[in-house]
This record gives C-alpha cells, structure tokens and sequence, in this order.
C-alpha cells in the first residue's frame, strides 16, 4: 500500500463522516457559498503576475512538521502582499495538518486574491464543500481517480462557478485525463512513491500540454533560477509550499524569490520590485 493509498483510503472515511454532519444542503447556506469566485487562470496568466501559487502547508508525508507555528492569515496575507497570484491552502489534516477553518481564514484575510483547495478530491460532496468554504479553485489529481471520475468531477465544479487544476506525473495520465473542463494543468515534479522531486518531470511533459490550458509546475522548486528555466520552457504558474513555509518567515522568503526571478526577465514591470 502505498502512502497515497493510505490517503485516499482514509480520505473516503473522513468524507462519509462529513456527509453526516453537514449534508449539501447545509453547505449551501453558507455565506460564501453564493460568493462568486476569483479566476486564478487569470491571476496567473495576466501580464503583471508573478504566476506564484504560493502554499500554506504545516506538515507532509515527506517531510513532517515543515512549520507548526504560522499563522495562517497573517502567513497568506504576506504571501500576498509580497506577490502571490494566488493562494494554496491545503485542509487535509490527518497527513498535512490543514483544516477547513484554514481555508476559511485564508478567504477572510484575503478577499480579492483567488484560492486553491488543496486536498485530495474523490467524491463531488467536497467541491460543494469547497464552495462554502471561499475556494475559486480545486486540484483533481490524476493518479487518485479515472478519467471518467476526472470528467464527472471538473464538470461539476464548473457548474459551481469553480475552475479545476489537474495534476499530473506522467504522459498517460496527461493523455487519459486532459479534457475541456480542465483550466489548468500542473505537472507535479514529486514522484509520490519514492517522494524524490525532478524538475525534469516537468520540462519532459510541458510541450504535450496544449497551449488552450494553464501550465503549472508544481513541487520541490527552491530557486529563482529554477522557476526562470521552467517559465521560458513553457510554464505560466509555480505551485511552491515548502521553501516558503520552512522559514520562520515566509512571506520574506517569497518576496526574495519574486526579487530574484522578475530580474532575470528584461521586460517584467511589475510593483512588487519597484
Ligand atoms: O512544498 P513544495 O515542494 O513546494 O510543493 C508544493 C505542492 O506542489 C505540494 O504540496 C503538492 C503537490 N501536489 C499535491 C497534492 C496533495 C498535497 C500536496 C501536494
């Protein structure tokens, strides 16, 4: 059994129970329910943005507690403020010790800033619940479901008004899973049965994805030089968590990154240098 295994199977317990105590019905009474959500495609492709999806994340599988002591609104808020396009949150708490109520603060704190659910979707009661909770976006990721689950699961959210990251590792699941209710693509560098992370992941599979969807690369990126090699082979967004979230201050250790990487490009004007 592998860890991702073990995450789904625990995964589907957690979502029985929750069904229980809050039924879709309830979800949808929900303030932020009725709220309409932020474009992150947009956040990340426009001409200004840094393409940042910076993460809040206390702990994984891989590396245990990363960071148990950051707040998470101020902890967003500097993310923001230092150049973030858009925000990752994850609210799995048994393996990343994220919760509902973190999203939420997150959401609080940052109204005009677009959101990531990050957690591990399996059935369509969490994207309702990511509705509710001020999410504008929500990672399917390939490995964990079917193409046909994949199909069914990004139309829904598209009909909640919310747009779909589908995260891939390989050619196959690119080719069975890549469809027109897909906004963005990323491509996780982190292989999830050994966790080494290989930015070669990423460029072997960047020109497969077509032009019509966000490109994303996701995981293990630690450097200014890195995301400059990734962004001119192609990519739009850079999904980063741990070398933010492992300093005692992470949004100083964004704003360096952002530093370093728009000096590298000539043309990029952007006011979170100047
Ligand atoms: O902390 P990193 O190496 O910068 O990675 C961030 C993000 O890509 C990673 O947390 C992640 C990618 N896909 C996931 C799926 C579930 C949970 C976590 C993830």
């Amino acid at each position: 059994m592998t860890i991702l295994d073990e995450i789904i199977a625990q995964k589907r317990i957690e979502v029985a129970q929750r069904k229980e105590a809050s039924p879709v019905s309830v979800l949808e009474q929900m303030p932020d329910f009725k709220r309409h959500p932020l474009s992150a495609r947009e956040a990340i492709q426009g001409l200004h943005s840094t393409g940042i999806i910076a993460e809040f994340k206390r702990k994984s599988p891989s590396k245990g507690i990363i960071n148990d002591q950051a707040d998470v609104a101020l902890t967003t808020q500097g993310y923001v403020a230092a150049g973030a396009a858009v925000l990752s949150v994850l609210t799995d708490e048994p393996f990343f010790g994220g919760t509902p109520a973190d999203l939420q603060a997150a959401r609080l704190a940052n109204p005009s800033t677009p959101i990531l659910r990050k957690d591990f979707v399996i059935d369509e009661y969490q994207l309702f619940e990511a509705k509710a909770w001020g999410a504008d976006l929500v990672l399917l990721i390939a490995s964990c479901l079917t193409p046909a689950e994949v199909k069914a699961l990004s139309e829904q959210a598209q009909n909640l008004g919310l747009q779909v990251l589908l995260e891939v590792h390989d050619e196959d699941e690119l080719d069975q899973t890549l469809m027109h209710s897909i906004d963005l693509v990323g491509v996780n560098n982190r292989n999830l049965k050994t966790f080494t992370t290989s930015i070669d992941t990423s460029l072997r599979l960047v020109d497969r994805i077509p032009d019509t969807f966000g490109k994303i690369t996701e995981s293990g990126l630690h450097d200014a030089e890195t995301m400059f090699n990734l962004f001119r082979a192609g990519f739009d967004g850079f999904l980063i968590g741990e070398a933010f979230m492992k300093t005692a201050d992470p949004a100083a250790a964004l704003r360096s990154i952002v530093t370093d990487f728009t000096s590298r490009m000539p043309t990029f004007e952007n006011s979170f240098t100047s």
